[in-house]
């Protein structure tokens, strides 16, 4: 458990007792000028709330940096996860579970049946990190017109991989029929500034049709997703034996004192910078944003509006979902199986002192705006 955090208290957003019903009325559009950022501060709080945008805006343009030790600490829970099953998984075992494509059943299934075959992606989730990527991307395969690739492909942000070209990105794709939507899932695809210009440029398939691509993000609680990030970090350095400094140390610069926007959480949570960047390449119809802490207490509802954004026959029901009062969260099942996300997901979070809860909470204020402008529609954000 990270620091100051009590072992075994429930995830922090689960407080409210869950709903499974989809009649809450989606929020509607509001905005207001920025500087209601500082509004209702004390002066100390202003003064202290300025100079924190003012180091902002000279230092937010940060490229990722290439310490490896950071890197490997940043690792999502779910490429961690497809790593040591790679590492874990013998041939055989993929073999036996359908995973993979050179699988004798999956080849079998394709040849036996011609109307099945890899087909790039027509919806991609680009994120964002830590927002229920993963639980978005296992509800929204409960519509059996989904299929979804299992892993986090890494495609359009990686170079590595972009240079493997889009024959490379199709065959690791489930197979799927013609009448399918494939989806893809890749959480770091939101916030790597060189991705939405190399997906604006890439043509999804859609019965003969081009330019068909869907967009999903998650969002959730900008300053909650930070502690979830770095909840993340503090399991990656514990699973190798190291310690991690407690939240504080990343969030505030040791020598001047102030929050630290260039700390890769923090940069994460400034949706509407990233946002910026997306709608300069895409039409806002083409984005559906889901809000993430809904998903935690009112899943249909959420997926159902997913379901409409993508023109799919509504096909999930309260059926789907089970309440597990272990884990605090809905479980998922279907005619084959239940099943609830892994253990990486739901850790208790850190303990933030109230003061500077507070000052994370105000530091957002202006930029949750902003993207509130951005989207056309507001968020039920502390
Ligand atoms: N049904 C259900 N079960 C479990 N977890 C759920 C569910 N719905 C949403 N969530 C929230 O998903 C958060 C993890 O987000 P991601 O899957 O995007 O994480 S990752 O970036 O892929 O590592 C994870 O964040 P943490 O609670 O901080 O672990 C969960 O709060």
């Amino acid at each position: 458990c990270p620091p100051d955090c009590p072992g075994g208290s429930a995830p922090t957003l689960s407080a409210q007792p869950p709903s499974l019903s989809s009649t809450s009325s989606s929020t509607t559009s509001s905005s207001s000028p920025a500087a209601e950022a500082a509004a209702g501060s004390t002066g100390e709080q202003q003064h202290q709330l300025l100079d924190d945008l003012q180091y902002f805006q000279h230092h937010h343009h940060h490229d990722d940096d290439d310490d490896r030790y950071q890197q490997r600490d940043e690792t999502s829970a779910d490429t961690k996860m497809t790593r040591q099953q790679e590492q874990q998984d013998s041939a055989a075992t993929k073999q036996r579970r359908g995973h993979g494509k050179g699988s004798r059943r999956r080849r079998k299934r394709l040849q036996d049946d011609p109307s099945l075959s890899r087909r790039l992606p027509q919806t991609i989730i680009i994120g964002v990190r830590k927002g229920g990527t993963r639980a978005l991307l296992e509800m929204l395969s409960l519509n059996p017109a989904v299929v979804t690739a299992e892993t986090e492909l890494h495609f359009f942000n990686r170079d590595e991989n972009f240079a493997r070209g889009l024959e490379w990105y199709r065959q690791q794709m489930p197979p799927s029929r013609p009448d399918q939507v494939t989806v893809e899932k890749t959480p770091a695809y939101f916030t790597a500034p060189q991705v939405a210009a190399r997906m604006a440029g890439y043509h999804a398939p859609s019965g003969g049709n081009v330019s068909a691509l869907r967009l999903l993000l998650i969002l959730r609680d900008p300053v909650e997703r930070i502690l979830s990030d770095y909840t993340q970090v503090f399991y990656n350095r514990a699973e190798r034996g190291r310690e991690c400094p407690p939240l504080r140390d990343f969030l505030l610069s040791r020598s001047t004192g102030r929050l630290r926007p260039d700390y890769k959480a923090v940069n994460r949570s400034l949706y509407a910078d990233h946002m910026e960047n997306w709608l300069r390449h895409f039409p806002r119809e083409r984005l559906h944003v889901v809000d993430g802490d809904r998903l935690i207490r009112e899943p249909l509802a959420e997926l159902g509006r997913v379901e409409r954004f993508l023109g799919l026959e509504p096909r999930i029901s309260a059926g789907n979902f089970y309440f597990n009062a272990t884990r605090g969260f809905f479980c998922l099942r279907d005619a084959r199986r239940r099943r609830c996300l892994d253990d990486s997901k739901g850790r208790p979070h850190p303990r933030v002192d109230g003061a500077l809860l507070e000052r994370l909470r105000r530091f957002f204020r202006e930029p949750n705006r902003r993207l509130f402008r951005l989207l056309g529609r507001t968020f039920d954000w502390p």
